[in-house]
């Protein structure tokens, strides 16, 4: 995809994933991998407000265009293409339900079989690092090895994946899950989990189902 199509998709991921309830103001970001780096959102500015030029190219080596500002977040950004060569889009945003639990600084275990979207069992939530800074960074490579979407402590969630609709997809299911969690953990601390067998059986079950259109 040229740079141009694929900024305009970037653009439309942030803007439906207001729509969708998951974010605030200009907090998150997004980015997709493209020409040995990414292109990413710039930093502070209103989804309504971007067009094309405003998304920002950052290099393989973390080098970015003069004269633009890619959001203050571009290093967990590159540590996840770093990590994860099969992912080649990521999804940030505070979502009220997934940033709750992440106040908690629980994991959402398996309450449910969908858990299995990140890749393993439960979704992972990484020890609280200022925003921005390469310690977060640094988090979020170890954890996004373990799992597709992972909570960040006092803050919010990240989610990658294949390609932009997958990646807001999953971050969607991820705020699905946390919701559940913290309306179960309103009523007891002793919430019931799925076994990690059966959600190896839900895994290889998700291998093969659907017709996987646009993989
Ligand atoms: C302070 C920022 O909102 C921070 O929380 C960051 O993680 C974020 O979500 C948005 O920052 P950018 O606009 O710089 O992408
Ligand atoms: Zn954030």
């Amino acid at each position: 995809m040229n740079r141009q199509a694929l900024s305009r998709e970037i653009i439309d991921t942030c803007l439906e994933m207001t729509r969708l309830g998951l974010n605030q103001g200009t907090a998150g970001n997004v980015s997709a991998r493209y020409n040995g780096g990414m292109l990413i959102t710039p930093s502070g500015m209103p989804y309504e407000q971007m067009n094309e030029d405003c998304i920002v190219f950052v290099d393989g080596d973390g080098h970015y265009e003069a004269g633009k500002l890619p959001s203050s977040e571009w290093r967990f950004h590159h540590a996840v293409y770093q990590a994860r060569p099969d992912l080649d889009a990521v999804v940030h945003n505070h979502a009220i339900h997934c940033s709750a639990v992440s106040i908690l600084g629980k994991a959402i275990p398996a309450i449910h079989y969908m858990v299995a979207v990140g890749g393993t069992d439960h979704i992972p939530c990484v020890p609280y690092a200022t925003f921005g800074t390469p310690k977060l960074a640094e988090y979020v490579q170890q954890g996004i090895q373990q799992s597709k979407a992972i909570l960040l402590q006092h803050h919010g969630l990240i989610a990658a994946e294949k390609n932009l609709r997958k990646a807001l997809w999953l971050a969607h299911e991820v705020e699905v899950l946390a919701t559940w969690y913290i309306q179960l953990l309103a009523i007891t601390n002793d919430v019931p989990v799925l076994s990690p067998q059966e959600i190896q059986v839900v895994l290889g079950k998700f291998s093969t189902y659907g017709l996987r259109i646009e993989d």
